[in-house]
């Protein structure tokens, strides 16, 4: 049995709460859970460079199979000696599948038992994906984590629809788990999908849990449903899961969301917010958000986050980065999404703290109390 390429060491149970303290050991380095992972869509994350990353302390970024695969192709990346050195990242990488993407990007034509047929949304090109297929290109890609090739099906579609949705990912998982040709260099994570339903969770659970991934994700999610849903889905959701095994939940999210995903038992989540609400210069604060380009801050000369020690907040002010963003210089967004990055991996570094000293939910209640979530 060849070692594992990527091991969860769970470290401490959180007394009051599913929450868990644990390491994730991979081939690029061993990094500390619960944690955030920036993204980074085509081989960078946006307008952020390797050496800023590094400073803010992140450890696992993410990058996309779907984009790399149609532009420059997996080949050049292997060519190149894989993603850590194209992108001159010697961290830890993980990629999705790009069935994600395959469903909300391009057009869709259909799905079928062998794999998903679409029409490229660059170049309208015929397209097919399987998970043979997504697997090869993850593996010439060579990020430590990779997905599984799977169907995130709309969380309101019919019982019936999710349930051989489900019984198909399944199959699809097993297919992934047979083409990937370096397990001892790469963990391929199995996804739970089952929409809201908990015996589909269930089914999906056992059928991947059966087939002994190293780490599991919580697909289906984060797609349109209320946070009050998802957190109901996670709360019969995670016990499914091994103890000793990472779990990741794809695509979360808001502070609200990372800490009541952590709180219900989540180790590893991956977002696109920070990024993405910086291009319009929207910045995550411990007050809440701050929409910089509003008037309000034309002389508003303090930092953009007092209780924030990271670079932005300890060079700039908001008067300048609402020059920026209304003068529409680079740097306004380049310091704004540093800054939202920085906010998040804080936040987890704030998280695991909470975990060690047995507090998660007083600082739950703090951190909601000053962001100005209202408290369910
Ligand atoms: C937002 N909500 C949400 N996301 C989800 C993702 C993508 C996670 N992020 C990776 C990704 C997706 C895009 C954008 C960036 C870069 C790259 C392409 C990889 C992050 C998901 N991915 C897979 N394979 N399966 C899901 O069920 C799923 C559910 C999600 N629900
Ligand atoms: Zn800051």
């Amino acid at each position: 049995m060849t070692e594992p390429a990527v091991k969860y060491h769970l470290k401490k149970k959180e007394k009051h709460t599913g929450a868990r303290l644990g390491t994730l050991e991979t081939p690029h380095g061993t990094f500390p859970t619960p944690m955030f992972m920036p993204v980074g869509t085509q081989a960078t994350v946006k307008a952020i460079s390797p050496r800023e990353l590094k400073e803010m302390g992140a450890g696992i970024i993410l990058s996309n199979t779907y984009h790399l695969w149609l532009r420059p192709g997996e080949e050049l990346v292997a060519e190149a000696g894989g993603l850590h050195h194209f992108m001159n990242w010697d961290q830890g990488i993980l990629t999705d599948s790009g069935g994600f993407q395959v469903f909300s990007l391009a057009q869709m034509r259909d799905i079928t038992e062998k794999g998903v047929h679409f029409k490229s949304h660059l170049d309208g090109r015929n397209l097919f994906l399987s998970p043979e297929k997504a697997i090869a290109v993850e593996n010439a890609l060579g990020a430590d984590i990779i997905m599984s090739f799977d169907e995130c099906p709309p969380f309101f579609e019919s019982y019936d629809y999710i349930k051989k949705s489900v019984e198909r990912t399944s199959r699809w998982a097993e297919r992934g788990l047979k083409a990937h040709k370096h397990p001892d260099r790469q963990a391929l994570f199995g996804i739970v999908q089952g929409g809201g339903h908990k015996d589909l969770r269930e089914l999906s659970a056992k059928a991947l849990v059966s087939l002994d991934f190293p780490g599991y994700s919580i697909g289906g999610l984060s797609v349109g449903e209320s946070k009050a849903e998802m957190n109901h889905v996670l709360d019969f959701t995670t016990p499914l899961l091994p103890e000793n095994k990472p779990r990741y939940l794809m695509g979360v999210g808001s502070p609200d969301a990372l800490i009541d995903g952590v709180i219900r038992g989540v180790d590893m989540f991956d977002c696109v917010l920070p990024t993405r609400i910086a291009r319009n210069g929207t910045c995550m604060t411990s007050h809440g958000r701050v929409v910089i380009k509003n008037a309000v801050y034309a002389h508003d000369f303090n930092p953009l986050d007092d209780n924030c020690d990271c670079y932005v907040c300890q060079n700039y002010t908001r008067a300048y980065l609402r020059h920026l963003f209304k003068a529409q210089e680079t740097l306004g967004l380049r310091l704004a999404s540093y800054h939202n990055l920085y906010f998040l991996l804080h936040l987890m570094k704030q998280i695991r703290q909470a975990i060690a000293d047995d507090n998660l939910l007083d600082f739950r209640e703090q951190f909601f109390e000053e962001y100005g979530y209202n408290k369910q």
